[in-house]
Order: C-alpha cells, then structure tokens, then sequence
C-alpha cells in the first residue's frame, strides 16, 4: 500500500524538493494543501481540510519565514506558524495519525559556545523564533505522536535563499561584504527532503514512543556566512559561473531588523542514532545545487 503522505504548503524550498524526491518514489502518493484553498491564516478551516484529506501521516513545512518582517507582524507570524500548528495538531490527533513538523535554529539565543542539543533551553531573540518556538510546544501539547525537527540555514536551487542571492549580487559586483560572527550549518532542502521521506516511513512502520519527539537536523560541518558564500563562489566559478571576492564583516556592519544568534550550529547525533539519518556534508551539497542552477541557467 501506498503511503499517503499530506503536506502544508504548495511551494517554497522544501516543499518543492519534496514534489521532486517523491517522483521516484512509487511507493509514495504525496498530497498538498497550499494557498490560496488552504491557507494558515483562515484557523477556522484547517482541522476539517486535513480530516478530509484523509493521509497517513503530515509533513508540517509551510511557515511564515519571512524572519525580519516578523518583527513587524509578530501576529501574523504567530498565527501561522503556532496557531495554524495547533489545527494541524488537531486534525492528525482526529484522524491519529503522525505529525513531522519542521522548526529552527532560530529557537536558540545563540549564546551557547558548543552545537545545540535538543536539551538545551530555547530563548528566542526574534518575533520569528518566538512564533516557531511557540508552534513547536503547541504541537507537543495537543499531539503525542510528533516530530519537531530543527533545521538552520537552507539553500537550494528553489525560492529565495542565500545562495542564489549571492550568485545573483555576484553577476554585477566582484566584491561583496559577508558577516562572519554568525556560525551554522548551512542545509540542502533536497537532503531535508529526502531524510523527511526516510523519517515519516519509519514513522509509519514503527510505534515506538522513542522515535517521536525533537530532533536536530541540519548539513554535516559548520560555516560563518562568509565561509558559505566563499564556498559558493568556489563551485561556482569551478563550474564558469559568476564569483566575487568575499570581505568577512561583523554583524554590527549588517543591521537588521531581526537579530540572529551568533551560533546556530545544531548537534544532530540524537537524529543518526534513533532515525539512521544524518545529511551530507554542506559542501557537497553546495556543489550540487550551484551546478544544478549553472544547468538551469545554460538551458
Ligand atoms: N529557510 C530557512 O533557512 C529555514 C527554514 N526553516 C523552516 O523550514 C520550513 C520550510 O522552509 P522553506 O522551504 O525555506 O520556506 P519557504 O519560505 O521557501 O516556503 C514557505 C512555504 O510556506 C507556505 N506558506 C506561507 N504562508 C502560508 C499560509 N498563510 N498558508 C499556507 N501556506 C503558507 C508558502 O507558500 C511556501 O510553500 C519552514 O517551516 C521554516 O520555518 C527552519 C530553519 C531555517
């Protein structure tokens, strides 16, 4: 039987990947629920779409990710990507069915010297971290049988991202100024795509109260923003695409309206150890996207 597998969003990176990673998946039949029918906004109709909708386990990854508009709409934020959680909560707990939800490094103040665990205590310093914190303990409270997987800093050749805004600044300027006091783990949302599949399988096959919970899970190995965007115009112009010459500059250079935490790294031993997943190197992954977008772009 086929898995049937429903997911909140219709576009956006990681919802996009997954269109992508499910094409060779026969054994998974995926479904979407995405604006303008199934908007996170309008709570009132949420828990009913997805009863009817009737799938074996959701993929929670539509948000509002717009991180410095938030601190300007904090409502908005909350109603999304808490509120509206809630209601999915709701309607797997009716249907009793698993919810994987995707949350963030931005959860944590960025205070901690060493990677994150899922331990560690959250503080948010953002009205973004505050509504996917706030997401996060409402799913936990209404449904039992959840995942909250944390990831950080992703990329890839969909929507808007750091890498391809990078490459686009790189087509007119040689020079560019990069922060690099903040620390990541910079993310593939094709790797998220693929471990999503790998953990709502396992999901669905094994009841195991210890496979449930919060994980962590971002690219293998760690980067500053300026080592990011070395390591992109590294690929890029290996491959004859645009590069530029990176200048590393403190935060305090850059202002924006949402303040990120310095460290973001998150240790995703817990993930490898109950689930068997562990993503790719960030530089691999990097490679592959920058050379699947110099594909695009020469087509
Ligand atoms: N982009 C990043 O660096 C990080 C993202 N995350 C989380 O990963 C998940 C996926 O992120 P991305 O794919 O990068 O996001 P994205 O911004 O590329 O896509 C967001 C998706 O949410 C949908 N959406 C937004 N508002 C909606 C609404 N009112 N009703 C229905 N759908 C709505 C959009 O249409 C889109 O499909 C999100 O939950 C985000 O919080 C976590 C850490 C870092």
């Amino acid at each position: 039987m086929k898995s049937r597998i429903l997911v909140t969003g219709v576009n956006g990176q990681v919802v996009t990947a997954l269109r992508e990673a499910a094409t060779d998946r026969p054994d998974v039949e995926l479904i979407w629920l995405g604006r303008p029918d199934f908007d996170l906004s309008d709570t009132e109709n949420i828990t009913d779409k997805i009863v009817a909708a009737a799938p074996h386990v959701i993929l929670s990854v539509a948000a509002y990710t717009a991180v410095d508009n938030a601190e300007s709409d904090e409502s908005t934020a909350t109603s999304i990507n808490a509120v509206a959680v809630g209601e999915i909560a709701e309607g797997a707990a009716r249907l009793s069915i698993p919810v994987i939800h995707l949350s963030t490094d931005y959860v944590f103040d960025g205070t901690k010297p060493s990677p994150y665990l899922e331990t560690d205590k959250p503080n948010p310093t953002s009205a973004y971290g505050r509504s996917k914190l706030a997401g996060e303990q409402v799913l936990a409270a209404r449904l039992q049988n959840h995942i909250i997987l944390r990831t950080a800093w992703v990329y890839s050749p969909f929507g808007k991202n750091f890498l391809k805004t990078m490459l686009s600044l790189a087509e007119t300027r040689d020079h560019l100024r990069v922060v690099s006091d903040q620390r990541g783990n910079p993310t593939s949302a094709i790797d998220i795509a693929e471990a999503l599949l790998v953990i709502a399988g396992n999901l669905l096959t094994d009841k195991d109260p210890g496979l449930r919970g919060t994980f962590h899970m971002s690219g293998t190995g760690e980067a500053t923003w300026a080592e990011f965007a070395e390591q992109i115009f590294q690929a890029s112009e290996r491959l004859g695409g645009p590069t530029a010459q990176v200048e590393h500059i403190p935060s305090s250079q850059y202002p924006t309206p949402a303040k990120r935490p310095a460290n973001s790294r998150l240790d995703c031993g817990k993930l490898e150890q109950v689930h068997g997943v562990r993503l790719p190197d960030w530089r691999s992954s990097t490679e592959l996207v920058v050379r699947r977008l110099m594909r695009q772009s020469s087509n």
